[in-house]
């Protein structure tokens, strides 16, 4: 059941720019680049003022960097996959609204990508419109459907009967708003305080949320080959599937990060698509795929899981590490692997 994991080694040098893994936050460095350019390219969820863009700006200075916003999650993931950007900033999770399974389902298929580091993110919304509009007027309101879920007690409370229009991205409606456009089909948009004051809009409401203390993580992504260092308050993302028609597969699998004593931050089911019941899970586990006790994780799920795909290893952001019960530390496991070998050279204790 205990695998050995001790002839597991790790991935190398950090290939030229992607980021050196620094303080819980990934860090870029300077050219050359993946793509060969000058400056480090980063493709995100724009336009320009959404909650994405405040994450990729606590990892990179705009002024030594390329930064390409995109319409969705899907096309910024794409543009990495392709070479033409050497990261992607995506939203992943929120603490209100849960998962982006967007983000989820974009990395669990297609060409292998990492996730390299994580940004966390307080998320505060103000009502904005034009010039002259009152809250009395408003009765359709545009933003991201994330954004639009983390204010809907809000909005049946001061304005009962407002319905959404969505929208890419919280900043995109803002623009939209600000435009030329005389009808844009929407009286007033929900998005973050910087993007209405970098649109010039005037505000109707702010602190406009449910939940005051709202978080959204995003994540830094990059193509397969690079391997941020282990800090000792790491995250492991993993996408797995179970055997069909297996009684207790759910279970078997969980047992891997049980019996090494690895612990788990989230863990949530997607449909696969191709029919009815069949799911994979997402799951971050928490340490680096260099410690002993995730790599034997990893080793027995490939025995039980048809198909693991590694998402990457990369420093938390909240700098959390994790408490490791007696019997999971590195040097429990090598002294195990020691007692074995001495077993085989004949050893009898
Ligand atoms: O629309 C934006 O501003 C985004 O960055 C997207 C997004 C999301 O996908 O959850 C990010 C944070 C907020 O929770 C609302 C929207």
């Amino acid at each position: 059941m205990h695998d050995d994991a001790g002839d597991v080694e790790r991935v190398g040098t950090v290939p030229a720019g992607l980021p050196e893994a620094r303080g819980g936050a990934a860090q870029a460095t300077p050219a050359p680049t993946a793509t060969g350019t000058a400056r480090a390219r980063y493709a995100y969820l724009g336009p320009e003022g959404t909650f994405t863009e405040a994450a990729l700006l606590q990892v990179t200075d705009p002024t030594e960097s390329e930064l390409v916003p995109c319409l969705d999650v899907v096309t910024a993931l794409d543009l990495v996959r392709r070479g033409e950007v050497d990261f992607a900033v995506v939203p992943i999770e929120n603490s209100v609204e849960g998962s982006v399974n967007v983000t989820l389902d974009s990395l669990a298929t297609g060409s292998p990508l990492v996730i390299v580091g994580e940004m966390l993110v307080p998320i505060a919304f103000v009502l904005a419109a034009r010039e002259g509009m009152t809250l009395a007027h408003v009765r359709r309101i545009s933003t991201h459907p994330h954004a639009w879920a983390q204010c809907r007690g809000w909005v049946g409370a001061h304005l009962p009967g407002a319905v959404h229009v969505p929208a890419t991205s919280t900043a995109a409606a803002v623009a939209l708003l600000a435009g030329d456009q005389d009808a844009p089909g929407f009286d007033a948009a929900l998005a973050s305080p910087l993007s209405v004051r970098k649109y010039g809009l005037p505000v109707l409401a702010d602190g406009v949320a449910d939940n005051p203390h709202a978080v959204t993580r995003f994540i830094l992504v990059a193509r397969p080959g690079y391997l941020p260092e282990p800090t000792g308050a790491d995250k492991t993302t993993l996408m797995v599937h179970l055997p069909d028609n297996e009684a207790g597969a759910l279970l078997s699998m969980l047992e891997q990060f049980a019996t090494r004593g690895v612990n788990l931050s989230r863990i949530e089911s997607r449909p696969i698509g191709d029919s009815l019941g069949r799911y994979s899970f997402s799951i971050d586990a928490e340490g680096h795929v260099s410690e002993e006790r995730v790599q034997a994780t990893l080793i027995g799920l490939h025995r039980v899981c048809p198909t693991v795909r590694f998402l990457g290893s990369y420093p938390r952001a909240d700098g959390q590490r994790p408490h490791l019960r007696p019997g999971t530390h590195d040097a429990d496991f090598r002294a195990a692997r020691e007692w074995v070998r001495d077993l085989l050279a004949g050893g009898t204790v």
